[in-house]
């Protein structure tokens, strides 16, 4: 059984696969507590995997996102597996703190200020801009680099760190300037 706060189908509002259907699976807490975090995760029902991938076939979308809290606390190549055979691409959203099944098809990573990474694939990199050193993150192993404003507050600031580092791309949360979930 795993701990799920929700699922809802919605778009991806954030990063390289930003405005694709996709049906969410939010895990219920996290092992970090980011003054920022615009999630409210503790709540949650356990669900067993077969009713789990029952909900998400409710929806059309091939694209699954797992989320959070931190999905990594929940899951394993079992669960990717079962998502997997639904015929499901299987997106994480993760803080990178704790080992991933290796099955899962798209990682995104968003580290988190002197916290320690323990995952070694990822595809893409999104950090929420705080106004830190974002060079010390480029050596990580990703594909794309996004740079993401904090809730939507600090755009002006976080686009002109985007143009002083062209390895970057900015992310907005697309999803809360159109008001969908
Ligand atoms: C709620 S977290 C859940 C997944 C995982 N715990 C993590 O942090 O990656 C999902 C994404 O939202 C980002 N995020 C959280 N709070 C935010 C905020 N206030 N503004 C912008 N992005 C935020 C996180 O950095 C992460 O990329
Ligand atoms: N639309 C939408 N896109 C998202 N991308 C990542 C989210 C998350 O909370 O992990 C999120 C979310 O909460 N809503
Ligand atoms: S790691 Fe993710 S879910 Fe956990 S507190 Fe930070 S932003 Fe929120
Ligand atoms: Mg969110």
């Amino acid at each position: 059984m795993r701990k799920i706060n929700e699922i809802f189908y919605s778009l991806q509002g954030e990063g390289y696969h930003t405005g694709t259907p996709a049906v969410f699976i939010r895990f219920s807490g996290c092992n970090l507590k980011c003054p920022f975090c615009d999630t409210q995760h503790e709540d949650g029902i356990l669900m067993s995997d077969e009713d789990i991938v029952t909900e998400v076939s409710r929806y059309p979308a091939a694209t699954v996102i797992l989320t959070g809290g931190e999905p990594s606390l929940w899951i394993d190549r079992e669960f990717v597996d079962c998502l997997h055979q639904a015929g499901k691409y299987v997106c994480i959203e993760t803080n990178g703190t704790h080992p991933l099944p290796d099955n899962i098809d798209w990682v995104t990573c968003s580290p988190k200020q002197g916290v320690k990474l323990e995952i070694t694939r990822m595809n893409e990199v999104k950090v929420v801009y705080e106004g830190q050193d974002i060079t010390v993150y480029e050596q990580l192993p990703a594909g794309h680099f996004f740079l993401q404003p904090c809730s939507c507050s600090n755009t002006a600031e976080t686009v002109d760190c985007v143009m002083k580092h062209p390895k970057w791309r900015l992310s907005l949360q697309t999803h809360k300037l159109i008001d969908i979930r």
